[in-house]
């Protein structure tokens, strides 16, 4: 009973918890990545007490790989001398980490995971609690194979509607960001409802609690239902059964309530993720890179929205058009339906997957002065590389047309 955290978090305690409450809890999976378990493992050395269960734990390289400089070399170098040490058997270098973990079957409805990194609140798009710690309480729960939480109080987003043409959840997750603003949810759980969520396939719910955090929340879920045992079923290694529940008789600390259907494509400006328009405002100022990539955006479906407006059309001459599938399995499929392609001969050029240039260390980096249109989640001062470039964050069908033109487009002329 009560809302989706708390119903999750009691499900797991074995009793009924509730917002405010501070509780230990077994947790089924904690991860990492190159950048953030080095820390782990020096705090795992301090407490100085084996690891509970090496299979608990799963390691990625993602930020920067293949390894862009010396350090970032020699510190994945350390975590595979590591994970040989320990035994740890979960290590994946196939894409960004959290599209990986939910398709390798880490993510289950009703499941408790941890990353040691803030975008874990990703998979609370299929019923899965999770989010983002400090790299010293990664290597904790390495030990301990729990952690503490303060269950946290729910701000139920109801989104209602259909979206017009060209209007993706992207839009509608920059609309929300611009309305609660970037602490508008701080340590809140957000939930996620309506007949618009109802209806929207996986690859779109993910995008809303992919950006949970960019609004200070500690996770953004969404029931599971008939959606997310299709997706499970088809897209993921999870083994059923799987669990299938809902918000009981929740109490919410307030209600937003918005109707997508008269929304249009929207733009998140430099230099905060809440500085939203209506992109038609901002149509026309010239843009140096085009970054489609990461876990907000790179999915199948955002490669091929992309696509489709690429397809027999050539990128801007002078604007780079970067483009880093979330995962090799996704790379895979692209590859055989002929996006790559599409991608190659419109002139973008295609990276591995990974974080790629999402983090201003490899991949396309931005040179002072630049300014970049990308699918990405953030876009803080100095997030792609130099602090005075200027990073516009919207939807892959956006970044496309941006692509063609050189300037920002409204993606409704191409559709
Ligand atoms: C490097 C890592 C700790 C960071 C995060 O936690 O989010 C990164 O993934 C990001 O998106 O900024
Ligand atoms: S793609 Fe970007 S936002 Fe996502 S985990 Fe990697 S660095 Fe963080």
């Amino acid at each position: 009973m009560g809302t989706l955290v708390e119903e999750i978090f009691s499900r797991r305690a074995g009793r009924s918890v509730r917002a405010g409450e501070i509780i230990l809890l077994d947790v089924d999976t904690i991860m990492s990545h190159d950048n953030t378990t080095p820390l782990a493992i020096k705090a795992f050395r301090e407490i100085g007490k084996p690891i509970r269960n090496p299979d608990q734990i799963v390691i990625h390289f993602d930020h920067a790989y293949p390894a862009p400089n010396l350090l970032a070399a020699e510190n994945q170098q350390k975590i595979l001398r590591f994970m040989r040490e320990q035994g740890i058997r979960h290590f994946y270098h196939h894409g960004v980490c959290h599209q990986v973990m939910i398709e390798e079957g880490f993510v289950r409805p009703g499941g408790v995971v941890i990353g040691a990194d803030s975008h874990t609140v990703t998979y609370g798009a299929l019923g899965c609690f999770s989010t983002g710690l400090g790299s010293s309480e990664i290597g904790a729960a390495w030990v301990t194979g729990k952690c503490w939480f303060r269950t946290p109080e729910t701000i139920l987003i109801r989104l209602e509607g259909q979206t017009a043409p060209g209007v993706y959840s992207k839009d509608v997750m920059l609309y929300l960001a611009g309305v609660l603003g970037m602490d508008g949810a701080t340590y809140r759980a957000l939930e996620f409802e309506g007949s618009y969520i109802r209806n929207l396939p996986m690859h779109e719910r993910l995008v809303f609690s992919n950006m949970s955090v960019e609004l200070g929340a500690k996770c953004g879920l969404i029931a599971p239902d008939e959606i997310t045992l299709q997706y499970l079923a088809q897209e993921t290694r999870a083994q059923p059964p799987f669990e299938v529940f809902r918000a009981e008789q929740p109490r919410y600390e307030r209600v937003v309530e918005i109707d997508v259907s008269g929304l249009e494509p929207q733009i998140a400006c430099h230099p905060d993720v809440d500085q939203v328009k209506p992109l038609r405002e901002v149509e026309g100022l010239p843009i140096d890179e085009v970054y489609i990539g990461t876990c907000t955006n790179a999915r199948y479906e955002d490669l091929e929205i992309a696509a489709g407006i690429l397809r027999g059309r050539q990128v801007h001459r002078f604007t780079r058009v970067l483009v880093t599938p979330a995962s090799q399995t996704i790379y895979e499929k692209a590859m055989q339906n002929g996006l790559i392609e599409v991608f190659l001969q419109a002139g973008c050029t295609v990276n591995a997957p990974g974080c790629g240039a999402c983090l201003g260390r490899h991949g396309g980096v931005l040179a002072p002065g630049e300014r970049a249109f990308t699918t990405m989640n953030r876009n803080f001062i100095g997030r792609m590389g130099s602090s005075e470039a200027e990073i516009y964050l919207g939807s892959p069908a956006a970044a496309a047309a941006t692509a063609l033109e050189g300037r920002i487009t409204d993606p409704r002329k191409y559709l």
